[in-house]
Protein backbone atom coordinates (compact mmCIF):
# COMPACT_ATOMS: atom_id res chain seq x y z
CA UNK A 1 0.00 0.00 0.00
CA UNK A 2 1.27 3.79 -0.76
CA UNK A 3 0.05 6.23 1.13
CA UNK A 4 -0.05 9.93 0.96
CA UNK A 5 -0.91 11.73 4.25
CA UNK A 6 -1.40 15.53 4.29
CA UNK A 7 1.71 15.83 1.94
CA UNK A 8 2.32 19.59 1.09
CA UNK A 9 5.44 20.12 -1.44
CA UNK A 10 6.73 23.65 -2.05
CA UNK A 11 8.91 25.62 -3.52
CA UNK A 12 9.37 29.08 -1.45
CA UNK A 13 5.88 30.38 -1.48
CA UNK A 14 4.51 28.01 -4.50
CA UNK A 15 3.04 25.04 -3.40
CA UNK A 16 3.09 22.24 -6.23
CA UNK A 17 1.42 20.14 -3.91
CA UNK A 18 -1.52 21.05 -0.82
CA UNK A 19 -2.42 18.97 1.54
CA UNK A 20 -2.34 15.29 -0.37
CA UNK A 21 -4.32 12.49 0.53
CA UNK A 22 -4.57 8.99 -1.28
CA UNK A 23 -3.79 5.38 -0.77
CA UNK A 24 -3.16 2.86 -3.58
CA UNK A 25 -2.96 -1.18 -3.36
CA UNK A 26 -0.19 -2.88 -4.38
CA UNK A 27 0.11 -4.05 -7.58
CA UNK A 28 -2.34 -1.63 -8.88
CA UNK A 29 -2.21 0.20 -11.91
CA UNK A 30 -3.05 4.06 -11.42
CA UNK A 31 -3.08 7.12 -13.95
CA UNK A 32 -2.48 10.89 -12.32
CA UNK A 33 -4.07 13.41 -14.42
CA UNK A 34 -4.45 16.71 -14.20
CA UNK A 35 -3.45 20.15 -16.46
CA UNK A 36 -0.03 21.25 -16.66
CA UNK A 37 1.61 22.17 -13.81
CA UNK A 38 -1.04 20.38 -11.99
CA UNK A 39 1.44 18.26 -9.51
CA UNK A 40 1.46 15.27 -11.07
CA UNK A 41 5.52 15.03 -11.63
CA UNK A 42 5.48 16.19 -8.36
CA UNK A 43 3.96 12.90 -6.84
CA UNK A 44 6.17 10.71 -9.22
CA UNK A 45 9.36 12.83 -7.60
CA UNK A 46 8.07 12.39 -3.79
CA UNK A 47 7.34 8.54 -4.65
CA UNK A 48 10.83 8.48 -6.40
CA UNK A 49 13.04 10.32 -3.24
CA UNK A 50 13.93 13.18 -5.81
CA UNK A 51 12.06 15.20 -3.53
CA UNK A 52 11.36 15.57 0.17
CA UNK A 53 7.57 17.08 1.48
CA UNK A 54 7.53 19.97 3.27
CA UNK A 55 5.10 18.74 5.60
CA UNK A 56 3.03 15.31 5.78
CA UNK A 57 3.84 11.86 4.88
CA UNK A 58 4.44 9.23 2.19
CA UNK A 59 4.04 5.34 3.40
CA UNK A 60 5.21 2.66 1.32
CA UNK A 61 3.74 -0.48 3.41
CA UNK A 62 4.70 0.55 6.65
CA UNK A 63 7.86 2.27 6.22
CA UNK A 64 7.93 6.62 5.94
CA UNK A 65 9.93 7.85 2.60
CA UNK A 66 9.29 11.41 3.80
CA UNK A 67 12.84 12.08 5.24
CA UNK A 68 15.22 8.73 4.57
CA UNK A 69 19.14 9.29 5.46
CA UNK A 70 21.25 9.30 1.88
CA UNK A 71 21.64 5.76 2.98
CA UNK A 72 18.47 4.57 3.49
CA UNK A 73 17.14 6.24 0.00
CA UNK A 74 19.77 4.43 -2.20
CA UNK A 75 18.42 1.25 -0.22
CA UNK A 76 14.42 1.98 -1.33
CA UNK A 77 15.42 3.57 -4.76
CA UNK A 78 16.56 -0.23 -5.47
CA UNK A 79 12.95 -1.04 -5.43
CA UNK A 80 11.79 1.94 -7.34
CA UNK A 81 12.16 2.23 -10.95
CA UNK A 82 11.55 5.90 -12.81
CA UNK A 83 11.20 6.34 -16.37
CA UNK A 84 10.97 10.64 -17.04
CA UNK A 85 12.27 13.90 -17.57
CA UNK A 86 14.63 13.74 -14.24
CA UNK A 87 16.91 10.83 -15.49
CA UNK A 88 18.37 11.53 -18.41
CA UNK A 89 20.37 8.91 -20.80
CA UNK A 90 24.15 8.63 -20.19
CA UNK A 91 25.15 9.89 -23.95
CA UNK A 92 28.35 8.92 -24.36
CA UNK A 93 27.77 5.28 -22.89
CA UNK A 94 26.28 2.64 -25.20
CA UNK A 95 22.88 1.33 -24.88
CA UNK A 96 23.93 -1.70 -22.50
CA UNK A 97 26.02 0.44 -20.50
CA UNK A 98 23.37 2.99 -19.81
CA UNK A 99 20.81 -0.12 -18.52
CA UNK A 100 23.56 -1.96 -16.60
CA UNK A 101 24.24 1.44 -14.20
CA UNK A 102 21.81 0.52 -11.53
CA UNK A 103 23.12 -2.73 -11.23
CA UNK A 104 26.41 -1.42 -10.73
CA UNK A 105 25.67 0.94 -8.51
CA UNK A 106 23.99 -2.16 -6.45
CA UNK A 107 27.06 -3.65 -6.64
CA UNK A 108 26.15 -6.59 -8.68
CA UNK A 109 28.64 -9.04 -10.15
CA UNK A 110 29.36 -8.69 -13.55
CA UNK A 111 28.21 -11.78 -14.29
CA UNK A 112 24.79 -10.97 -12.88
CA UNK A 113 25.20 -7.89 -14.90
CA UNK A 114 25.25 -9.41 -18.18
CA UNK A 115 22.40 -11.75 -17.61
CA UNK A 116 20.08 -9.24 -16.47
CA UNK A 117 20.69 -6.57 -18.51
CA UNK A 118 20.59 -9.03 -22.07
CA UNK A 119 17.26 -9.97 -20.08
CA UNK A 120 15.83 -6.54 -19.77
CA UNK A 121 17.03 -5.68 -23.39
CA UNK A 122 15.22 -8.28 -24.86
CA UNK A 123 12.14 -7.82 -22.84
CA UNK A 124 11.83 -4.04 -24.42
CA UNK A 125 12.72 -5.65 -28.09
CA UNK A 126 16.43 -3.74 -28.09
CA UNK A 127 18.90 -6.74 -27.90
CA UNK A 128 20.34 -5.32 -31.24
CA UNK A 129 21.01 -2.22 -29.64
CA UNK A 130 23.33 -3.23 -26.74
CA UNK A 131 26.58 -1.39 -28.44
CA UNK A 132 24.80 1.48 -30.09
CA UNK A 133 24.90 4.77 -28.26
CA UNK A 134 21.65 6.17 -27.40
CA UNK A 135 21.32 8.73 -29.80
CA UNK A 136 21.58 6.34 -32.39
CA UNK A 137 17.87 5.09 -31.27
CA UNK A 138 14.81 6.60 -32.64
CA UNK A 139 12.32 8.17 -29.83
CA UNK A 140 10.45 5.46 -29.02
CA UNK A 141 13.23 3.22 -28.69
CA UNK A 142 14.40 5.92 -26.56
CA UNK A 143 11.88 5.51 -24.09
CA UNK A 144 11.72 2.10 -24.27
CA UNK A 145 15.37 2.01 -23.42
CA UNK A 146 14.11 3.87 -20.47
CA UNK A 147 12.26 1.60 -19.50
CA UNK A 148 14.59 -1.56 -19.72
CA UNK A 149 16.68 0.73 -17.14
CA UNK A 150 13.59 1.48 -14.68
CA UNK A 151 13.21 -2.23 -14.38
CA UNK A 152 16.47 -4.07 -14.66
CA UNK A 153 16.49 -3.94 -10.70
CA UNK A 154 13.26 -5.71 -10.50
CA UNK A 155 11.66 -3.26 -8.98
CA UNK A 156 8.37 -3.65 -6.99
CA UNK A 157 7.10 0.23 -7.82
CA UNK A 158 7.58 2.02 -11.49
CA UNK A 159 6.99 5.66 -11.98
CA UNK A 160 6.61 6.53 -15.74
CA UNK A 161 6.30 9.98 -16.04
CA UNK A 162 4.96 10.93 -19.66
CA UNK A 163 5.74 7.30 -21.00
CA UNK A 164 3.84 8.24 -24.56
CA UNK A 165 4.67 12.05 -25.10
CA UNK A 166 6.00 12.33 -28.56
CA UNK A 167 5.56 8.97 -29.71
CA UNK A 168 3.41 7.56 -32.46
CA UNK A 169 0.55 5.38 -31.91
CA UNK A 170 2.57 2.02 -32.59
CA UNK A 171 5.54 3.01 -30.48
CA UNK A 172 2.99 4.60 -27.60
CA UNK A 173 1.55 1.37 -27.86
CA UNK A 174 4.36 -0.63 -27.35
CA UNK A 175 5.55 1.15 -24.07
CA UNK A 176 2.30 0.69 -22.37
CA UNK A 177 1.83 -2.97 -23.16
CA UNK A 178 5.37 -3.19 -21.32
CA UNK A 179 3.98 -1.05 -18.20
CA UNK A 180 0.89 -3.23 -18.56
CA UNK A 181 2.78 -6.44 -18.67
CA UNK A 182 4.66 -5.59 -15.39
CA UNK A 183 1.79 -5.36 -14.02
CA UNK A 184 0.52 -8.17 -14.75
CA UNK A 185 3.47 -9.64 -13.16
CA UNK A 186 2.85 -7.93 -10.11
CA UNK A 187 4.37 -4.68 -9.98
CA UNK A 188 3.07 -1.74 -8.81
CA UNK A 189 2.65 1.23 -11.76
CA UNK A 190 1.86 4.33 -11.37
CA UNK A 191 2.02 7.02 -14.81
CA UNK A 192 1.80 10.46 -14.94
CA UNK A 193 0.17 11.59 -18.47
CA UNK A 194 -1.81 13.87 -20.70
CA UNK A 195 -2.89 10.42 -23.02
CA UNK A 196 -5.13 8.82 -20.41
CA UNK A 197 -7.00 7.00 -23.52
CA UNK A 198 -3.41 5.39 -24.03
CA UNK A 199 -4.24 3.11 -21.20
CA UNK A 200 -6.04 -0.23 -20.60
CA UNK A 201 -5.33 -1.24 -18.02
CA UNK A 202 -6.09 1.20 -15.15
CA UNK A 203 -7.47 0.23 -11.62
CA UNK A 204 -6.99 3.70 -9.97
CA UNK A 205 -6.72 7.18 -11.56
CA UNK A 206 -5.91 10.55 -9.49
CA UNK A 207 -7.32 14.03 -10.98
CA UNK A 208 -5.00 16.78 -9.98
CA UNK A 209 -6.00 20.45 -10.23
CA UNK A 210 -3.57 23.38 -8.85
CA UNK A 211 -1.65 20.87 -6.36
CA UNK A 212 -4.81 19.15 -5.09
CA UNK A 213 -6.19 16.07 -5.70
CA UNK A 214 -9.91 16.64 -7.29
CA UNK A 215 -12.72 13.89 -5.39
CA UNK A 216 -13.77 10.98 -7.50
CA UNK A 217 -16.88 9.97 -8.20
CA UNK A 218 -18.09 6.55 -7.43
CA UNK A 219 -20.28 4.67 -10.35
CA UNK A 220 -23.02 5.18 -8.39
CA UNK A 221 -22.32 9.10 -8.06
CA UNK A 222 -21.15 9.61 -4.23
CA UNK A 223 -18.03 10.63 -3.42
CA UNK A 224 -15.14 8.34 -2.58
CA UNK A 225 -11.86 8.75 -1.01
CA UNK A 226 -9.32 9.44 -3.65
CA UNK A 227 -7.34 6.40 -4.76
CA UNK A 228 -9.50 3.84 -3.58
CA UNK A 229 -12.20 3.30 -5.95
CA UNK A 230 -11.61 1.52 -9.42
CA UNK A 231 -13.81 2.59 -12.49
CA UNK A 232 -14.15 0.83 -15.63
CA UNK A 233 -12.58 2.81 -18.50
CA UNK A 234 -16.10 3.38 -20.09
CA UNK A 235 -17.32 4.88 -16.90
CA UNK A 236 -14.29 7.17 -16.66
CA UNK A 237 -15.06 8.84 -20.21
CA UNK A 238 -18.72 9.32 -19.44
CA UNK A 239 -18.09 11.16 -15.75
CA UNK A 240 -15.56 13.07 -17.03
CA UNK A 241 -16.40 13.68 -20.63
CA UNK A 242 -13.56 12.38 -22.55
N1 LIG B 1 11.86 22.65 -8.57
C1 LIG B 1 10.80 23.44 -8.65
N2 LIG B 1 10.90 24.75 -8.32
C2 LIG B 1 9.83 25.58 -8.38
N3 LIG B 1 8.59 25.20 -8.76
C3 LIG B 1 8.44 23.92 -9.11
C4 LIG B 1 9.52 22.98 -9.08
N4 LIG B 1 9.03 21.77 -9.46
C5 LIG B 1 7.72 21.95 -9.75
N5 LIG B 1 7.38 23.25 -9.53
C6 LIG B 1 6.02 23.81 -9.73
O1 LIG B 1 5.09 22.95 -9.09
C7 LIG B 1 3.89 22.85 -9.86
C8 LIG B 1 3.60 21.39 -10.16
O2 LIG B 1 4.58 20.91 -11.07
P1 LIG B 1 4.57 19.43 -11.65
O3 LIG B 1 5.81 19.29 -12.49
O4 LIG B 1 4.34 18.48 -10.58
O5 LIG B 1 3.28 19.48 -12.61
P2 LIG B 1 2.75 18.44 -13.69
O6 LIG B 1 1.31 18.22 -13.41
O7 LIG B 1 3.63 17.25 -13.73
O8 LIG B 1 2.91 19.27 -15.04
P3 LIG B 1 3.29 18.77 -16.55
O9 LIG B 1 2.08 18.05 -17.05
O10 LIG B 1 3.53 20.08 -17.28
O11 LIG B 1 4.51 17.93 -16.43
C9 LIG B 1 4.10 23.71 -11.10
O12 LIG B 1 3.50 24.96 -10.89
C10 LIG B 1 5.61 23.82 -11.19
O13 LIG B 1 5.98 25.03 -11.83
Amino acid sequence: MIQFKNVTLSFGEHHALKRVNFQLPKGSFTLLEGHSGAGKSSILRLLATFEQPTSGDILIGRSSIARLSRRERAHYRRSVGYTGGDVDLLENRNCFDNVALPLRIAGLSEDDVQSRVKAALARVGLSHTDRMLPSELSGGQQLRLQIARAVVNRPSLVLADEPTAQLDDESAARVVGLLEEFNHAGVTVIVATHEAARFNRVTHRLRLAEGEVLPTLTEDGTRAEPGVQAFSQEFINKAYGA
